[in-house]
């Protein structure tokens, strides 16, 4: 899929991975909408990105992905700006195994709230264009990280519901692909979740072992996952995928066959 004059919404979009993914999309010519709860964040990107690719190619949304109602508002003022999104990357995420029913809101609530309006704006048996849907898994969505039991459940829910939707796409004919990105541990402002025990909470004590894990995988820069974002995004054949991301390369998961 070409990604010239495409429209693209990109939540938690601030800074970290979704800046990453926001700014890889504007390099091949897409249009994107950047939500964050983050609106200083978020204000200072979008001057950013309108010095490098022009002031009518982003546009900056405060938006809760909690919230339904922002959710929805968020994709009408994309709508009225740019026209109807092609492309809806569902990146908001947490971790605070503390206030843990917050990370399921985000997490796992926040991206089927952000999957079920990309459906209702994308499903071409409803008028919708047709387009792709990116989730933002983690490795955490394939195997357990000890510190983060509801954050890897969170992810192992998206894992899931993401490859259901898309058989769903493939039965129904929706004309959406959706597919998950499933990065090990990158270099972005989450990873201080190791240096804030409130964030692990009862987990805390485990963070020698998660320092175990980091020293084992190593830390991506975000240059590099973006890039296979965005082979999840082009790649037309690619339905129902989660894709690993490792610092020693990437590869598609093969689940079993049951
Ligand atoms: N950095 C890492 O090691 C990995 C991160 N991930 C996932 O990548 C995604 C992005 O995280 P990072 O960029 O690493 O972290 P980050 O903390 O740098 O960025 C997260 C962004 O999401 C925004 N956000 C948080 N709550 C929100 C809400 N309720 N509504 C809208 N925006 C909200 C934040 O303001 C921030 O801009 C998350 O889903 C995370 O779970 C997955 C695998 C590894
Ligand atoms: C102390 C809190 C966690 C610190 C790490 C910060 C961010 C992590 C973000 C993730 O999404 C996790 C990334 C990778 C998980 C790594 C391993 C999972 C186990 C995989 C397996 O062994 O099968």
């Amino acid at each position: 899929m070409a990604l010239t004059s495409k429209v693209a919404i990109v939540t938690g979009a601030a800074q970290g991975l979704g800046r990453g993914f926001s700014e890889i999309l504007l390099q091949n010519g897409a249009k994107v909408a950047l939500l964050d709860v983050n609106e200083t964040v978020g204000k200072s990107l979008k001057e950013t990105f309108d010095n490098q690719y022009g002031p009518d190619k982003s546009l900056f949304l405060s938006c809760n992905v909690e919230s339904e109602e922002q959710l929805k508002a968020a994709f009408q003022k994309t709508i009225q700006t740019f026209g109807r999104p092609h492309i809806m990357c569902n990146n908001a995420g947490i971790i605070n195994e503390s206030n843990w029913e917050k990370a399921v809101s985000i997490n796992l609530m926040g991206v089927v709230r952000g999957t079920y309006l990309a459906l209702e704006h994308m499903n071409k048996l409803t008028g919708g264009q047709g387009g792709v849907v990116v989730n933002v898994g983690s490795l955490a969505g394939l195997g357990p990280l000890p510190c983060t039991p509801v954050y890897t459940a969170t992810k192992h829910g998206v894992v899931g519901f993401t490859r259901a939707m898309a058989a769903a796409s493939d039965i129904s004919g929706y004309g959406i692909r959706f597919n998950v990105i499933c990065p090990a541990f990158v270099q972005t402002d989450i990873l201080n979740a190791l240096y804030q025990p409130e964030k692990t909470g009862q987990f805390s004590s485990l963070i020698e072992n998660t320092k175990k894990l980091i020293e084992m995988y190593g830390i991506i820069e975000v240059p590099d996952v973006s890039k296979n974002f965005l082979q999840l995004v082009t790649d037309e054949t690619k339905n129902g995928e989660a894709l690993a991301v490792l610092q020693k390369g990437c590869s598609y998961v093969t689940f079993p066959a049951l």
